[in-house]
């Protein structure tokens, strides 16, 4: 079976003298347009399992695939490039610079992978917020957005570099129902329109019903 992301066995420890275990035999496998929500009680570790497989957290025992390449033990100069061409992340809180323009947002990690030139990325940042309803907001500052806009920035700064996996932290953690739904059924679109694979943690059990497949995590172990 051919996977965009694999883990074999990863295991965590927190601290030194008295090891605390807390990701425990971690065995998945994301295949190509497959949308997987993990879900779990506050503390069982989803956070820090999302750290491991977005390749921040190198600090475990077990193997990372993705694509099939072996990414445990690379360097964290390698792990940065493959993360910034591979990856695209949205967190709760949406961590765009308010002080610079919508397109500047999404055209930075463009500009740190430094593939194109900064007119085509300019032109590409356009038409992906085109694409996702977002042409309007193109110059507006980010601060002046809304809370909704802000996190659907997020996702046209994810995409900016054409990841193959976007991975979220409770990407609708901070939402009204509506931009919740809404960004949802962005994310829905991008898997089934670009064969795009997702994974995202959330505590919402409605949202995670309506992804392909929920992981349950229970004091780091995965129960279902
Ligand atoms: N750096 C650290 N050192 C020691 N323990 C840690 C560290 N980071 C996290 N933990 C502990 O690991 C456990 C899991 O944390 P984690 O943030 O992964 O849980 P979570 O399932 O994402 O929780 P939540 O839903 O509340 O975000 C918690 O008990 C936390 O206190």
């Amino acid at each position: 079976m051919s996977y965009i992301l694999e883990t074999k066995n990863i295991n965590k420890f927190f601290g030194k003298e008295k090891p605390f275990h807390l990701l425990k035999d971690i065995y998945i496998g994301v295949q190509k347009g497959e949308f997987t929500s993990i879900m779990g009680k506050s503390g069982s570790g989803k956070s820090t399992l999302l750290y491991i497989l977005s390749t921040m957290d190198t600090d475990y025992t077990g193997e990372l695939y993705l694509q099939n390449e072996l990414v445990t033990g690379k360097s964290q100069k390698q792990l940065s490039y493959i993360r910034n061409k591979k990856i695209g992340f949205i967190f709760q809180f949406h961590y765009l610079l308010p002080e610079f323009s919508v397109l500047e947002n999404v055209m930075l990690p463009a500009k740190k992978l430094a593939m194109k030139s900064a007119e085509q990325i300019e032109e590409d940042a356009i038409d992906l917020l085109k694409k996702l309803h977002l042409g309007h907001l193109v110059s507006k500052k980010a601060s002046k957005i809304s809370g909704g806009e802000k996190q659907r920035v997020t996702v046209a700064r994810a995409l900016i570099n054409e990841p193959m996996l976007l991975i979220g932290d409770e990407p609708t953690g901070n939402l009204d129902s509506f931009n919740s739904e809404n960004l949802f059924q962005l994310l829905k679109n991008l898997k089934e329109e670009k064969g795009l694979s997702l994974l995202m943690v959330t505590h919402d059990e409605d949202l995670a019903k309506r992804t392909d497949r929920t992981i349950y995590l229970e004091d780091g172990r995965i129960i279902k």
